[in-house]
């Protein structure tokens, strides 16, 4: 039987090969006889952290290497990480026990030849992990970010650029950590109220969230399954996701597109906000992804959407100009405000992806334009923070297009919502600023 951090190096593996983490962590946990729930936390655990952690790794494992680690053979330096991870940050495994396991892994890996490196290199991690010199913030906040708040260089000085140096620290220490559990509840068949009573009942701790009308986290899971998944009672999504079909402003009956909607998160709570009286027509690229839009609404008993393959590159020929009424473009983005549940992209991304993204961006903006109709409304939405794919993206939009003004955000949305704005009316939310929630951008637009 495998072992959690066996599998964990597979996984670890073929996350350096492309694979996505949470796709690659899925299927390991339906293959894998793990039936520990103990084991299975621990595989989770050693994925994530280790790929969220591997900047801060790096840092303390370099300091007890006498080779430069981009020396070591990869899979020594993936089995340095996983024993890194354990003894910085899993305190309740003991230092005795990971050294252990790791040597009996790459034992069992058939790297007897490197058991000596790999001991020492983790034994002296663990007598000197608490007299690490961490670069400071306050007079190296570059290598902080990089070094003990495990950032990539580029977007270590991105953020320092953006947002300061206190702001930005604050914001890489929020994205090191685990994204709350969270869940919508599905007004077509229950209340957020009804929700948190059974998920009480059924021995799970949940509280309603600040800003989301409908959402709750789940803060402490129970052992027993989440109740009425099947019956579609509530759909998984992050608080912050949750604010946007609100914004659109939708009425019921309205004409509404989905400009890039799998896999149908915000889709499925226009139709519940709209009481499925809204005709949705959901766009996404790619095929196998429309099919989630459809499965999601099937569960959720959601009517009135129809969904279809299309590169919103162009504008759909089979939608008459100016027949809409609200159009959603949720678009496309470098994923940064999403870090904590994309641990990868963090290492994946870089700084020149930005300019494509934000041409991509523009282009399908282009492309959903001519079909809204003489004051209807345009809702851009981004789960990112750059400069690049949000204010300069609509800047360079509303310059080729004089028909559309910008609203203001604030003017409708609920009291209560008023700090998740900033000066220019835009929804800018941040992890360690709001509830714990994703980093999403979003602007509306109206077509004069
Ligand atoms: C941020 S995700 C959308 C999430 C979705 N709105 C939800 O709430 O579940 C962006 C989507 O854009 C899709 N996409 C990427 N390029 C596209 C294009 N050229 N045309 C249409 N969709 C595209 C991707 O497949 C992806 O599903």
């Amino acid at each position: 039987m495998t072992s959690p951090r066996h599998a964990a190096f597979d996984i670890l593996r073929q996350v350096e090969d492309g694979a996505f983490a949470d796709l690659a962590l899925d299927s390991a946990l339906r293959r894998l006889k793990l039936n520990d729930p103990r084991d299975r936390a621990l595989l989770t655990e050693l994925v994530y952290g280790v790929l969220r952690r591997r900047g801060r790794l790096d840092f303390a494992l370099s300091l007890c290497c006498r080779q430069p680690l981009a020396k070591l053979e990869p899979a020594v330096l993936r089995l340095l990480r996983l024993g890194a991870h354990q003894l910085l940050h899993l305190e309740r495994i003991p230092a005795h026990a990971v050294l252990n396991e790791t040597v009996n892994l790459a034992r069992h890996l058939g790297l007897e030849r490197a058991t000596g490196l790999i001991n020492g290199v983790l034994r002296r991690l663990a007598r000197e992990q608490h007299d690490l010199a961490w670069p400071d913030a306050a007079t190296a906040p570059r290598a902080h970010l990089e070094q003990a708040l495990s950032l990539p260089g580029w977007l270590a000085g991105y953020l320092l650029d953006q947002f300061g140096r206190e702001e930005a620290c604050r914001l890489a220490q929020a994205l090191l950590e685990p994204a709350p559990f969270t869940l919508r509840a599905n007004r077509l068949k229950t209340t957020r109220a009804e929700l948190l009573e059974s998920l009480a009942a059924t021995g799970h701790e949940a509280r309603a969230t600040r800003y989301a009308e409908d959402g709750l986290i789940l803060e402490k899971r129970g052992p027993a399954a989440l109740p009425g998944d099947a019956e579609g009672l509530y759909q998984v999504q992050d608080q912050a996701s949750q604010l946007i079909a609100p914004l659109l402003g939708a009425r019921a009956s309205e004409s509404i597109l989905d400009a890039c909607a799998a896999p149908g998160g915000k889709t499925t709570h226009l139709a519940a906000l709209a009481d499925n009286r809204a005709k949705i027509l959901a766009l996404d690229l790619h095929p196998q992804r429309v099919d989630l839009i459809n499965q999601g609404a099937a569960r959720l008993g959601c009517a009135g959407i129809q969904a279809r393959a299309w590169d919103m590159g162009h504008t759909p020929d089979f939608v008459p100009p100016g027949s809409l009424d609200r159009i959603l473009v949720d678009a496309p983005c470098s994923g940064l405000g999403v870090l904590r549940r994309n641990p990868e992209i963090r290492w994946r991304r870089q700084h020149q992806d930005l300019c494509a993204l934000a041409a991509l961006q523009s282009a399908i903006l282009a492309a959903a334009a001519p079909l809204l109709r003489p004051g209807g409304a345009l809702l851009y939405a981004v789960c990112t923070f750059t400069r690049e794919e949000t204010e300069e993206v609509i800047a360079a939009f509303l310059e080729k297009h004089p028909d559309f003004v910008r609203e203001d955000l604030r003017e409708q949305a609920p009291a209560s919502w008023q700090e998740l704005f900033d000066e220019h009316g835009a929804l800018r939310t941040l992890p360690h600023r709001h509830d714990g929630m994703d980093a999403f951008w979003a602007v509306r637009m109206r077509k004069r």
